[in-house]
């Protein structure tokens, strides 16, 4: 199948300003049923409308709507419009589901809030309007929030609990004791010990979500091999002990500074051969714009920096600070990996 060329600005303009709209045409075609049909497609009008009794040109109509998306691939041979075969982009009803079904990430967000900012995005940029602490703290300050903020966390972490499985082998053979620091709710400790029966895994955090990882505990494989640190890791070293650390969308949030000095302080604490995994959405023009609600609303967060960078930012990075054997494994979003010299 053929991708969709770029939009023009005017085009794309267009759709954007209708983005209610095909918003209701794409939750349409899914209820329907209609992404089922299109996308083992190509499947011509007459059949369709016949199937899911509807008039033939109200149907062109709708079906031009999600042309115009880029979501259907049309051939059209003569003038007989029941003849005009359509095929949907592959994945494209997993990809409304996974938006307007349960567990959606962009539902999830809807709930932080950004209408504080909208309308008022020039006065924000300016610094005259934001976020409070009531509104959105980074990191959290109250119980609420954490708890609140932890559990969207979770809700995204899907790419990374599939690379992390993905390559479960290579990552645990060997290893005995793993820290994930920040590692949220322990989600993504609770999967990897699935993987890797002789691992024990601690999440390194602050205080304020020991409950949480708790709860988690509760319903891991293993409870006995899950633990929890609690700690800051401005204030102090990076626990020792361990012999894999992972940064896992921790990395993201701050500034060059900063991470440097959260990958100088896992080099630290790590053992001779010891193993750093970094995880995060690294920038490609798909993560940027799944990354769009963030965007936004932390342009009224000063404190939060939200920053996808490119492999090759840490790639570069971990060189540097002397770790090697660097490798970028793939996967839907990629997972790198280095040691700490042997010798
Ligand atoms: C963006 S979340 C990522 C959570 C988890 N790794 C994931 O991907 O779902 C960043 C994590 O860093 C933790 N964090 C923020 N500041 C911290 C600090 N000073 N010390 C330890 N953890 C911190 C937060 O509590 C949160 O769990």
């Amino acid at each position: 199948m053929t991708t969709t060329p770029a939009l023009s600005p005017r085009a794309m303009m267009s759709l954007l300003v209708n983005a209610s709209k095909a918003m209701d045409v794409l939750e349409t075609a899914l209820d329907l049923g209609l992404l089922d049909a299109l996308e083992p497609g190509p499947v011509v009008l007459g059949e369709l409308a016949d199937r899911f009794d509807v008039r033939p040109l109200r149907l062109y109509k709708f079906l031009d709507c999600l042309e115009s998306l880029g979501f259907v691939e049309r051939k059209e041979t003569g003038d007989d419009i029941t003849g005009a075969s359509y095929r949907a982009v592959p994945g494209l009803r997993a990809a409304v589901l996974a938006v307007v079904g349960p567990g959606s990430i962009e539902r999830d967000r809807d709930r932080y809030p950004w209408r504080r900012l909208h309308g008022r995005l020039a006065e924000s940029l300016r610094g005259e309007v934001g976020m409070t602490d009531d509104d959105f703290a980074w990191p959290p300050k109250t119980d609420e929030q954490t708890a609140a903020f932890e559990r969207s966390m979770a809700v995204g972490l899907g790419p990374v609990l599939e690379v992390f499985g993905q390559h479960a082998g290579r990552l645990w053979t060997g290893r005995q004791r793993f820290l994930d620091v920040g590692g949220g709710d322990g989600t993504l400790a609770a999967r990897v010990l699935a993987d890797a029966p002789q691992l024990r895994a601690d999440v390194y955090n602050l205080p304020a979500v020991a409950p949480l990882v708790e709860q988690t505990r509760a319903g891991c494989v293993d409870p006995g091999r899950l633990g929890f640190v609690g700690g800051d890791f401005f204030a102090e070293p990076l626990p020792t002990g361990y012999d894999t650390i992972a940064f896992v969308r921790v990395l993201h949030d701050w500034p060059n500074e900063v991470s440097r000095m959260l990958v100088e302080k896992a080099y630290a604490a790590l053992p001779p051969g010891g193993q750093l995994l970094i995880c995060e959405e690294f920038r490609t023009p798909d993560r940027l714009a799944m990354q769009f609600f963030w965007s936004y609303f932390l342009i009224g967060v000063d404190t939060c920096v939200s920053r996808l960078r490119e492999v090759s930012y840490y790639t570069g990075l971990l060189t540097g600070i002397g770790f090697e054997r660097i490798e970028v494994l793939p996967g839907g979003w990629e997972l790198v990996t280095a040691r700490k010299p042997a010798g």
